[in-house]
């Protein structure tokens, strides 16, 4: 398959401090793949080594030639009090006929929104924008950033289906960064799980009859615990352990990828 991107022995360097090492991975053509991982574990760190936003300290990215990856970033906080419409902002910094910007309005889900006030959105539309923002150049690898972290759950599903739609139309690989149980669980064809390094990876499963699971459901708190079967090449022996669930060679995992802010 068609490697979009790659990372050799990557090492990332935040304030002086090294947060991610010994990072191999590639992202094949089409493929969905989560990151997730504790707060702090280095995901939005790698994804902005990916889009090229952060040097790495040591090793490689390797991006398949003219790539083109449209980014969708973690937080619009300061971006949403901006004074302008949905329409100009979908023209930076990249300028759009207004034929592309309702394609891509409409490929999000957020059609008839180019009028509309960036700062009246709501979380749900506003995510939709830039997620249309990132659409509107065509990209070949798409990269979400925490997209569901400011909806709620059916929110959170029907922003699910439209990437996965999206996935589907424009044929796109899709990398998000989630800490949501339902995205993990549904939407991945790979889970890589951070911790300082590459935790674990591998397919995820759903586990309906977990008690876990079920408790997880039926509480309603959304996101906590993921439960997926991986592949382990390595020990836990050193000292990245920020108290994440590790598993053993050819065991199921339990990825305690905790909710927002814990
Ligand atoms: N601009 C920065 N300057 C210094 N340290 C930083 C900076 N940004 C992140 N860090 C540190 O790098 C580490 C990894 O942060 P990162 O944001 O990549 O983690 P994350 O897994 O995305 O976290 P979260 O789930 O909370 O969004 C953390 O220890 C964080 O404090």
């Amino acid at each position: 398959m068609t490697k979009l991107i790659e990372a050799h022995a990557l090492r990332l360097d935040r304030g002086g401090r090294t947060v991610l090492s010994d990072i191999d991975f590639a992202i094949a053509a089409g493929e969905i793949v989560t990151l997730v991982g504790p707060n702090g574990s280095g995901k939005s760190s790698l994804v902005r080594a990916l889009i090229g936003a952060l040097e790495p300290a040591g090793g490689t990215v390797r991006r398949a030639a003219g790539l083109r990856i449209g980014y969708v970033p973690q937080s619009m906080a300061a971006g949403s009090a901006m004074p302008l419409t949905v329409r100009r902002f979908l023209s930076l910094p990249e300028p759009r006929t207004d034929a592309e910007a309702e394609a891509a309005l409409a490929a999000a889900g957020a059609e008839g929104l180019g009028p509309a006030s960036l700062g009246a959105l709501s979380g749900g539309q506003l995510q939709r924008v830039l997620l249309a923002r990132a659409l509107a150049g065509a990209p070949d690898l798409l990269i979400l950033d925490e997209p569901t972290a400011s909806l709620d759950q059916p929110g959170a599903a029907a922003l699910y289906q439209t990437i996965e739609r999206v996935r589907r139309d424009a044929g796109c690989a899709v990398l998000m960064v989630s800490h949501d149980l339902h995205v993990v669980m549904a939407a991945s064809d790979r889970v890589i799980c951070l911790n300082g390094h590459i935790c674990c990876e591998g397919a995820p499963h759903v586990v309906a009859d977990a008690p876990a699971y079920r408790a997880l459901f039926g509480s309603g708190t959304g996101g906590a615990l993921a439960l997926y079967q991986h592949d382990h090449d390595h020990s836990h022996d050193h000292d990245h352990d920020h108290g994440h669930g590790h598993g053993r060679d050819g065991e199921r995992c339990e990825a305690v990828a905790g909710p927002r802010g814990a």
